[in-house]
């Protein structure tokens, strides 16, 4: 099995992003503007999947690591696919081990996790119509999360911002991460000369 480590991301590459979070956190609609702003590809896992589990969320039940697993390796095969030309997916990745499976078909990947208050994300999630995913899962879904993990390339932000400013924010640390691996390419340039 590849190995999940999070392999630091090469400076040239194009971003290769997870927005990660809760029901409701926004990831759908950070997502969609997020690979806009970058123009690479979209994906949302909630597409991907199997029609047993949308069924089995719309009457109530949350899923468990069983339900997710294959669900998680369609959204991996995704993220591996585009792995050289870049790409979001919008993803719950609640979980450190989803999160594993998920670097096991592409390790470069980079996190952006939507994080706010149960009340604001509640009030989202019912004030958004027509969605298969009821509000009544969404304890599940906040005792089902992790953090990221100190070794996890990615950052943490304030859903209460607009979507524009979670944008930016993701940008920002990019360029910012890109400008690290340039300098200790450099010297690493210069330390094996
Ligand atoms: N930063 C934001 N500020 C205000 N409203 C937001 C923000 N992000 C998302 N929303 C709204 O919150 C609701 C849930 O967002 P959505 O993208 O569907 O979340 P998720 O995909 O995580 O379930 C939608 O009605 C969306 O328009
Ligand atoms: O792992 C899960 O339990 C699901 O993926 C869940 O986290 C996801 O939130 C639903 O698919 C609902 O979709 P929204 O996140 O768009 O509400």
């Amino acid at each position: 099995m590849p190995d999940p480590t999070p392999t630091p991301a090469d400076p040239g590459a194009p971003p290769l992003v997870v927005v990660m979070g809760v029901s409701g956190s926004g990831k759908s609609t950070v997502g969609a503007a997020l690979s806009q702003r970058l123009r690479v590809p979209y994906e949302d896992a909630d597409d991907l999947h199997p029609q047993a589990n949308v069924a089995k969320m719309a009457a109530g039940h949350a899923l468990d690591d069983d339900d997710r697993r294959p669900w998680l390796d369609a959204v991996g095969a995704w993220l591996g696919a585009h792995d050289g030309t870049g790409g979001v997916m919008s993803c719950s990745a609640l979980k450190r081990a989803y999160r594993d499976q998920l670097r096991t078909h592409a390790p470069r990947l980079e996190l952006l996790h939507l994080h706010g208050p149960r009340e604001v994300i509640a009030a989202r999630q019912a004030s958004r119509p027509g969605h298969f995913m009821p509000a009544s899962l969404l304890d599940s879904q906040f005792a089902t999360l992790e953090p990221l993990g100190d070794d996890e390339h990615g950052l943490v932000v304030d859903v209460a911002q607009p979507v524009d400013a979670l944008v930016q924010a993701y940008v920002d640390h990019h360029a910012a991460d890109q400008a690290d691996q340039t300098d200790l390419s450099h010297q690493t340039d210069r330390t094996t000369r």
